[in-house]
């Protein structure tokens, strides 16, 4: 399932935190909201309200830089723009054959009085006070050509959208009344953790069954801390309600839960999820420079941008970018955040979002800055990178 390995130096910056750190003016690159599409400009305008930007449609995760025209900024007032961190992205209507998989589903689970061996897959899964809920994997639970739909739609959304090259093995799972995940991270299993659901959510007859996130400044407790406000439930987390078909992908190192589920007992009534972990941040290749062809140009890149990542203070996260190579002159013509979970080390010292920003604005300004050379055929190409900050 997963994709063969890439051919790069490393996407992995390797930082020491000893210097002081570096602010990046707007003298390269600036940014705007994303780029050209009707989507555009409701994400600016979402940006514009959003004091915290948490969760986000597919779209507002995007935001794109262009390059400066040739204007110098000599205001030492005007930094880079770039885009928050979205831990949450939501992709509705995510694959053409969720109402198969349902069906399969309820074809397979719905008669309790059948005893053929095709019922008897499901593992109780039950870590007390922890876990508690029902689960099989996937691919032995749906025939091989729906699984493999199901498999590529989410390989190629990784790819393309998070330029993370495989997924983790996936999990079905239903909840019936008293089901529920206690709260914990999934930071080892890959950067983003998914949630397809097949829930009838709509016509559910059970309470709970949300997907639950801390929300960040709970992460950041005593910093915020007013002894003047109280908080409850809406203020201390993010509720996520798994709609039919959506896919919920989420910064795994949140940590998270599941609402316990209350009301129903019956299989096809119950919460039904597919979940796992997008993994193998790699770049991914699109259009008309091969991978062979595209690597030195970056290499020769990336190794300026990791040394000017090395002196600024630490932050932790995955960026993810999509450049666009023009065909004919091998320039970037459009750099566009796909996906940024960045979040400052407290010990940095520094105000988180100038931490963030300058890392992003370090990335932005060295990519917009490669050369790569032109394309046999004059197409364009698609570069999604990802860097990780560990
Ligand atoms: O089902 C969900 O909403 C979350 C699943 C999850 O967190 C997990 O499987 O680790
Ligand atoms: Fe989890």
């Amino acid at each position: 399932m997963a994709a063969a390995n890439c051919s790069f130096t490393c996407l992995q910056a390797q930082r020491s935190w000893s210097s002081a750190p570096r602010r990046c003016r707007a003298a390269v690159v600036r940014c705007r909201a994303a780029a050209d599409s009707a989507a555009g400009a409701a994400v600016q305008q979402a940006a514009a309200e959003a004091s915290a930007a948490w969760t986000a449609e597919p779209a507002a995760a995007a935001a794109a830089a262009e390059v400066d025209s040739g204007q110098q900024h000599e205001d030492e007032d005007e930094y880079l723009e770039m885009p928050e961190a979205q831990h949450v992205i939501l992709q509705p209507d995510f694959l053409d054959v969720a109402p198969q998989l349902r069906a399969h589903f309820d074809q397979r689970v719905g008669n309790p009085l059948k005893t053929t061996a095709d019922r008897f897959v499901w593992d109780h899964w039950h870590v007390p006070g922890q876990y508690n809920l029902m689960r099989t994997p996937a691919d032995r639970f749906f025939p091989a050509q729906l699984y493999d739909r199901l498999e590529d739609a989410l390989v190629e959304y990784g790819e393309r959208q998070l330029g993370c090259r495989g997924i983790s093995p996936i999990w079905l799972s239903y909840y019936v009344h008293g089901h529920r995940q206690g709260w914990h991270s999934d930071a080892p299993h890959g950067p983003f953790a998914f949630v397809l659901s097949l829930t009838r959510w709509e016509e559910r007859r059970f309470s709970g069954g949300e997907t639950m996130l801390l929300q960040p400044w709970v992460l950041d407790y005593w910093w915020h801390f007013d002894p003047a406000r109280g908080t409850e439930m809406p203020q201390l987390m993010t509720l996520v309600p798994p709609h039919f078909n959506q896919l919920t992908v989420f910064d795994g190192r949140i940590p998270h839960a599941v609402q316990q589920v209350e009301g129903t007992y019956d299989p096809l009534e119950a919460r039904i999820v597919l979940h796992g972990w997008f993994t193998q941040p790699a770049p991914f290749f699109a259009g008309s420079l091969s991978k062979e062809a595209a690597t030195p140009a970056l290499n020769a890149c990336l190794d300026g941008l990791y040394a000017a990542l090395g002196v600024l203070p630490p932050a932790v996260g995955i960026a993810t970018v999509r450049l666009r190579i023009a065909g004919g002159s091998g320039g970037v013509a459009d750099l566009q955040w796909l996906a940024n979970t960045l979040v400052a080390r407290p010990q940095a010292g520094e105000e988180p979002e100038d931490v963030c920003g300058a890392t992003l604005a370090t990335i932005a300004e060295h990519l917009l800055a490669a050369a790569f050379p032109p394309s046999a055929d004059g197409g364009d190409t698609h570069i999604t990178l990802p860097f990780i900050f560990e």
